[in-house]
């Protein structure tokens, strides 16, 4: 068999003041649609991941986020059938605007602890304890 081709997906954990973490649905049409993800994308060519993700985050959720308040966390590495998911994970808790679902997406702000109960993409499972370590259960 081939190898899976290798995709590159920016995502992240936005944390409000309570500690709640956004999640957003993937709309319908889409790949996994139904799920509920971490906000982000795919980078467009010759883009560098922090400046796909606030494009992202301007285009999805229409808020302004600065590089400096994007932080590491983590991130995940999945195959899927048809390929190779490789998404770094980062975490903001400053940004200027209102989150608004500007893509038609459901939207959730939701405890560490009741992640679980949001169906998420395979690839994003074992990221939930990196969230609840960061954040407390
Ligand atoms: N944004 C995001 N994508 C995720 C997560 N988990 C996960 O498996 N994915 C997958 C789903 C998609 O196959 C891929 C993201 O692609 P996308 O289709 O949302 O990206 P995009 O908005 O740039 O895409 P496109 O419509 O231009 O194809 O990564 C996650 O937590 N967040």
């Amino acid at each position: 068999m081939p190898p899976l081709e290798l995709t590159l997906v920016v995502a992240v954990a936005l944390i409000d003041a309570d500690n709640r973490i956004l999640l957003a649905q993937r709309p319908e049409g889409k790949q996994l649609a139904g799920l509920w993800e971490f906000p982000g994308g795919k980078l467009e060519t010759g883009e560098r991941p922090e400046d796909a993700l606030i494009r992202e985050l301007r285009e999805e959720l229409g808020i302004t986020v600065k590089e400096a308040c994007l932080a590491p966390l983590t991130f995940a590495s999945h195959a899927y059938e048809t390929f190779h998911l490789l998404m770094p994970l980062y975490v903001c808790r400053r940004w200027e605007g209102f989150v608004q679902p500007l893509e038609g997406q459901g939207l959730a702000w939701v405890k560490p602890q009741d992640l679980r109960s949001y169906p998420m993409p395979k690839a994003d499972e074992p990221l939930i304890p990196y969230l609840v370590d960061l954040l407390g259960f």
